[in-house]
């Protein structure tokens, strides 16, 4: 018996070592790995976020095209050399068309169905269907219900803070966010500034949020793929997905039937729908969810990292609010999709804030096999055959924190993206949408909906960090886009 048991053990050694040898047997760098959990025991363990593991590993490995790590127990190679992470995401992205997200479309029909989780062909074409929802034509058409949803954020604000100045700077982006896709998306009013929990965001609450999605259903998704297919992880709960179907399927009844046209991403996915029957009722109502993920999620988080930014450097402030008055006062002091476009330090703000609070690491899978030698000067002569399947990582808060492409990384400086002289720009590591085929479908529309937002509240405003905010910030470990722990509080107080 316990000779079995020994042998059994023994066995079970042999094969973690073995399997956890990948990159040695490849002659690839990398810290030693944890069995089962890889190089990301403390993310499992609460201790750190996954972001901060990889960029620590950047770190750790510097003179290095690239290093073998493990994402759990998946071997994942992390991408250094800023020439092949062109060519992953570029030059050669044949080889790497698919992102590193299994969701499986029958157990997930609402989240299968977005476009980040789609794979090869099937991606391709979906992708080339809802490219026209985005162009600058069709933004501007839809500048209309961001500028109305702001102007009533700022009617908000003027009645909170008259029973408090300090407010939690997501919570107020949240409302302001989820109204724009409500409108945009679903055709709705959101209301989120009118009632303190309507339908929009229990929905949204419930489809996407660090409790929402479930701290470890997401943990699982990102780190340990196959397990999250194998288990067949639904993402979005029966009830939700429902709802979301009935939301869309009686809004588009309720135009065809009163001929409503509204110029939203609504009305653009219906013609496509119309002229192409594999476009079905299903793929409206995904597309109008993924908004909730892709669009309400990321934004708020983004627009309340830049009035945390604002708040904190008052300088910045300053000149931000020095050049809205200026472009107002030519303006006849109306904002219009015109005037928000023609602010560079707001657009400065803005990628400043993407850069030193980047919101997601990339992760992407080799497709075709794909063999890499570093030449490139400051990285040691390396060569890699990359088999298909291979997970990539793309370290893009690594990258995006560099002091060799971003001097003082840590500063918040906006000016850098006016005269763009750090190096980084002229190797193109500034990706905080991506970059190549896959590059974010929808970041006009999140740029715009953040500059909206924050130019009124900036115009009317003066902010400052309150107190409450823990400071340095701690992140929520088990979320994949920065949680700050305990809010971002401001103080927010009206400019004489
Ligand atoms: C500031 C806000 C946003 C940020 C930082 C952001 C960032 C990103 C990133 C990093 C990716 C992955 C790119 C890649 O795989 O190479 C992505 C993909 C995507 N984003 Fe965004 N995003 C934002 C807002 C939005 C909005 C508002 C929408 C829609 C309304 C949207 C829709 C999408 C879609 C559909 C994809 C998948 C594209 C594809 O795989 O072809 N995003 N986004």
């Amino acid at each position: 018996m316990w000779l079995l048991v020994a042998l059994v053990l023994v066995l079970l050694y042999y094969l973690i070592r073995r399997h956890y040898s990948y990159w040695k047997n490849l002659g690839v760098p990398g810290p030693k790995p944890w069995p089962l959990f890889g190089n990301y025991a403390d993310n499992f363990f609460g201790k750190r976020t996954a972001r901060q593991i990889a960029t620590e590993i950047y770190r750790d490995y510097e003179g290095y095209p690239f290093v073998g790590i493990y994402k759990a127990t998946t071997p994942a190679l992390m991408i250094r050399d800023p020439e092949l992470l062109r060519n992953i995401l570029v030059k050669d992205f044949k080889h790497f068309t698919d992102n590193d997200f299994e969701v499986d479309k029958e157990i997930d029909p609402v989240f299968g169905r977005n476009p980040f989780v789609l794979k090869g062909q099937e991606w391709k074409h979906k992708r080339a269907q809802l490219t026209p929802c985005f162009t600058s034509g069709k933004m501007k058409g839809m500048y209309i219900f961001l500028d109305t949803n702001a102007q009533r954020m700022i009617r908000y604000i003027e009645e909170e803070t008259k029973m408090s100045t300090s407010m939690e700077a997501r919570e107020l982006c949240i409302r302001f966010t989820l109204d724009n896709v409500a409108a945009c998306a679903f055709g709705l009013e959101g209301k989120c500034f009118d009632e303190t929990n309507p339908e929009f965001r229990i929905l949204a609450h419930k489809l996407i949020s660090p409790e929402g999605l479930g701290k470890i259903t997401s943990l699982i998704m990102i780190l340990c793929p196959w397990v999250a297919s194998f288990l067949k992880i639904k993402l979005v709960d029966k009830d939700t997905e429902q709802r979301l179907i009935d939301i869309v399927s009686s809004t588009l009844k309720y135009r065809k039937e009163n001929k409503v046209v509204r110029n939203d991403f609504l009305d653009v996915m219906t013609e496509i729908s119309t002229e192409n029957g594999l476009f079905s009722e299903i793929d409206v109502v995904a597309n109008s969810a993924s908004f909730f993920g892709d669009g309400y999620e990321t934004s708020s988080r983004v627009m309340s990292f830049v009035l945390f930014e604002i708040a904190q450097n008052s300088g910045a402030q300053g000149r931000l609010r020095e050049e809205i008055n200026e472009v107002l006062s030519k303006n006849g002091n109306k904002f219009t999709y015109e005037v928000i476009s023609n602010m560079p330090y707001l657009e400065a703000c803005l990628n400043e804030t993407l850069r030193k609070i980047s919101i997601i690491d990339l992760v992407k899978i080799c497709t075709e096999d794909y063999t890499y030698e570093s030449t490139a000067p400051g990285f040691k002569p390396l060569k890699i055959n990359i088999k298909a399947g291979t997970s990539i990582l793309l370290p893009v808060d690594g990258l995006h924190r560099d002091p060799v492409y971003f001097p003082d990384p840590d500063k918040f400086l906006p000016e850098r993206f006016l005269d763009k002289q750090d190096e980084g720009f002229k190797k193109h590591l500034y990706i905080p949408f991506g970059d190549g085929p896959r590059i974010c479908l929808g970041q006009r529309f999140g740029i715009l909906q953040i500059k909206v937002g924050v130019a009124y509240i900036i115009k009317h405003y003066q902010l400052s960090v309150n107190s409450k905010t823990q400071l340095p910030l701690k992140f929520n470990p088990y979320y994949m886009m920065p949680d700050a722990i305990g809010g971002l509080w401001i103080d927010i107080t009206k400019v004489n």
